[in-house]
């Protein structure tokens, strides 16, 4: 059977990393992605930062756009306070069929709902069918040509409140020029930039918070 890179980097954490134990398998992908084949992971530089960002904002509920792996849903799901709400969404059927087998090696299953699907189909139900209110905590890390679009679909959709944080990946590489200028142009925006560099590379890039104001 063909084996994709992403098949690769969940066989090399089955065999490698410890069972249970989410800082090991977010240890055992860096370690994968760095020496072996290069990966879209946020990485350990901006995983940090991430790190650090969700634990300040302790929130009890959190969705993605773009679960890939599932290495920022094991990262995220190792800081989240018992019984909080975490939604990712993922369009891409191979990427979702190995998230799911991440999230259950890293015993963070429990904790972790993937939707699979386009966020703009899967937003406007996130209501009415997954039973969300708002969201204390979005990381928005899919094709960055979405990053508007969906931040708008985010707040006509009544998703956010005062205090929503969201949290963008790869706003200088590959680039999200559009969602920089939006929301830092846009009033209802507390905005403050998190200079990095792209994932297992020196390339400059970064992270961009905004905080929706109400
Ligand atoms: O593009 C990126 N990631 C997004 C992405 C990419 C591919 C497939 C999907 C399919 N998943 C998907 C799609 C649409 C969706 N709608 N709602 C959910 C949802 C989910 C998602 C990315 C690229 C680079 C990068 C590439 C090349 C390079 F040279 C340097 C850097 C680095 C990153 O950190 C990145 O995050
Ligand atoms: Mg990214």
């Amino acid at each position: 059977m063909a084996q994709i890179k992403e098949q690769r980097i969940l066989d090399y954490v089955l065999q490698n990393a410890i069972k249970g134990n989410p800082q090991n398998i977010v240890d055992a992908i860096d370690k994968y992605c760095s020496e072996m084949e290069w990966a879209m992971n946020v990485g350990n530089e901006k995983g940090l930062i991430l790190d650090k960002i969700v634990s300040e904002t302790n929130p009890a509920t959190v969705l993605e756009l773009g679960t890939y792996c599932g290495y920022s849903g094991v990262r995220i799901a190792q800081l989240l306070k018992p019984g909080a709400c975490f939604l990712t969404i993922e369009k891409n059927p191979v990427h979702a069929a190995i998230a799911k087998q991440m999230f259950e090696f890293a015993g963070v299953k429990e904790k972790i709902q993937i939707l699979e699907g386009s966020s703009e189909e899967i937003i406007p139900k996130l209501k009415s069918k997954y039973k969300v209110n708002t969201f204390d905590f979005i990381f928005i890390d899919h094709w960055s040509d979405r990053y508007v679009p969906d931040t708008k679909l985010l707040e006509e959709c009544g998703l956010l409140k005062k205090g929503s944080v969201l949290l963008a990946d790869n706003v200088v590489y590959p680039g999200a020029p559009d969602f920089l200028q939006y929301v830092r142009n846009c009033v209802r925006y507390e905005c403050t930039n998190y200079p990095s560099h792209l994932e297992y590379s020196d390339k400059e890039d970064a992270l961009e918070k905004a905080v929706f104001k109400g």
